[in-house]
């Protein structure tokens, strides 16, 4: 079972790499990690399992988080309710469609390998079209806006080596893009 300790924090270099493609069929061990990941998002939404294990309630992890350089990352997206309204493994994902309209969340972002705050607004596509495979290899394209876009954006930035803050405007980090919108 993965925990916090597993997770790889900043300055590990593998965070600034690009990871690796994943190839069909997936062995044994990248099913695991695969379901690992998923596992792990899982414990950390569930009040109990993330008290006693003082897990972070995570939405996204990506494989190079947990130091495996391999193109491929989990997202468990609850809504308000707790209903699950994303469960996808994202492997060799690519953003292959973006709005030129931006989005940006009005608390900022965080980061499960980021164990300080980093203030600023993040500017995203508001929406993106992505093409990924899942588990069995097939292809899957699928459309996201908001805060959907948003998660999925911070972990296929996270395989090719970037980190949330990177995004962050240094001059005003509140600078706020033509049309941006920002999410509250
Ligand atoms: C860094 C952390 C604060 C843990 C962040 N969670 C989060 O923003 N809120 C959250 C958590 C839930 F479980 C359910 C819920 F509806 C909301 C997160 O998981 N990530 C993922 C990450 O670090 N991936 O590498 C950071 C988010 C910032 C914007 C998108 C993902
Ligand atoms: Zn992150």
């Amino acid at each position: 079972m993965l925990l916090m300790k597993d997770i790889v924090r900043e300055g590990n270099d593998v965070l600034r790499k690009v990871t690796d493609e994943v190839t069909f069929p997936l062995s044994d061990e990248t099913k695991k990690l695969a379901e690992d990941m998923m596992t792990f998002l899982k414990n950390s939404q569930n009040p109990e399992l993330a008290k006693k294990h003082q897990l972070r309630p995570g939405v996204g992890l990506a494989a190079n988080q947990v130091g495996v350089s391999k193109a491929m990352s989990a997202v468990l997206i609850p809504d308000a309710d707790d209903n699950i309204i994303m469960e996808e493994m994202l492997i060799n994902p690519k953003v292959i469609r973006q709005s030129v309209r931006k989005v940006a969340l009005g608390e900022g972002e965080g980061c499960l390998s980021v164990d300080r705050n980093v203030p600023g607004y993040v500017p995203r596509a508001n929406k993106i079209t992505i093409r990924y495979q899942n588990m069995d290899g097939e292809f899957i394209e699928k459309t996201l806006k908001g805060y959907e876009a948003i998660v999925c954006q911070h972990e296929i930035d996270h395989l090719n080596g970037h980190l949330f803050y990177d995004r962050i405007n240094q001059e005003n980090p509140f600078f706020v893009e033509t049309n941006m919108l920002i999410l509250e």
